[in-house]
């Protein structure tokens, strides 16, 4: 079966999209972003992902960043639970999505309290899977229950959480993502404890922390880092590189702008 992705047009208020990290940029262009991200749509078709579109939700300006509001696990689709109020409702297309695309769907329950007395936050850009271990940043968006919570659901399909203390970035596949053979590739300033990872890569430029994994031999990554792309050929990848500089000015980069299902999640 082919690899499926689900992607979502962006809003036409992109500009009045959410900045945490970042300062807000007075030029992000609307149109350029839906080139940028018909581009997008382009690589991912041409590298054999079947796209699905989430229904379009022009009144949330980040709904183009569909990864946070969904993640996948195998053939679970777990509906996440947004750490920013301005973007909970995103959620309700994305559940109708994975309902339609026929997966097993569980909820994080927005806002409900667990054991730490916090309520249940969980964006998919703080969920790094590398193999059976999902890694979840905790300290932007996502809260310790909204961690505790996930590892409970995917406990039942054979994997297991590991939280991640963040505090340098907006989410924690902002400042690490995984190369196919599970190295982890960061730029080091925006990485709050690279010793924690077994296999850690350093990269020379913020943008070249961030990598989809096309297949196990190539990646997707910004072209604003052609000295990371470097080091990924000379380790043997193969390198598709693409403007995402509207989303970049809203903290968004290559990973959050779609959701990848088994087996390249
Ligand atoms: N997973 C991601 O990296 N998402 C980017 C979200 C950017 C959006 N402006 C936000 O602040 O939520």
């Amino acid at each position: 079966m082919s690899p499926r992705a689900l992607v979502r047009a962006p809003s036409p208020q992109l500009a009045q999209g959410l900045v945490t990290h970042v300062e807000r940029s007075d030029t992000v262009d609307a149109d350029r972003a839906r080139t940028q991200w018909e581009a997008y749509r382009s690589v991912l078709g041409a590298a054999g992902f079947e796209l699905i579109e989430v229904d379009p939700a022009p009144e949330h300006p980040d709904s183009v960043f569909v990864e946070d509001a969904l993640l996948t696990v195998g053939d679970l689709a777990v509906v996440t639970a947004p750490g920013a109020r301005e973007r909970r409702d995103e959620v309700n297309g994305t559940r109708v999505a994975a309902h339609r695309l026929g997966l097993e769907t569980v909820e994080l329950t927005d806002g409900r309290r667990e054991e730490h007395d916090e309520p249940v936050h969980l964006d998919g850009g703080d969920v790094l899977t590398i193999g059976d271990t999902l890694f979840v940043g905790v300290g932007g968006r996502t809260t310790r229950a909204g961690a505790d919570a996930l590892g409970r659901l995917v406990a039942d399909v054979g994997r297991r959480v590991e939280v991640v203390p963040i505090s340098r970035t907006l989410h924690l596949k902002s400042q690490v993502t995984a190369l196919p053979d599970g190295t982890v590739v960061g730029y080091a300033p925006l990485v709050d404890d690279a010793s924690r990872w077994p296999s850690f890569l350093e990269v020379p430029e913020p943008e070249g922390a961030h990598v989809v994994v096309l297949d196990e031999r190539t990646v997707l990554m910004s072209d604003a880092a052609p000295r990371s792309a470097d080091l990924f050929r000379e380790r043997g990848l193969s390198v598709v590189a693409l403007d995402v500089s509207e989303f970049v000015k809203l903290e968004g980069c290559v990973t959050c702008l779609s959701v990848r299902l088994h087996p390249y999640d």
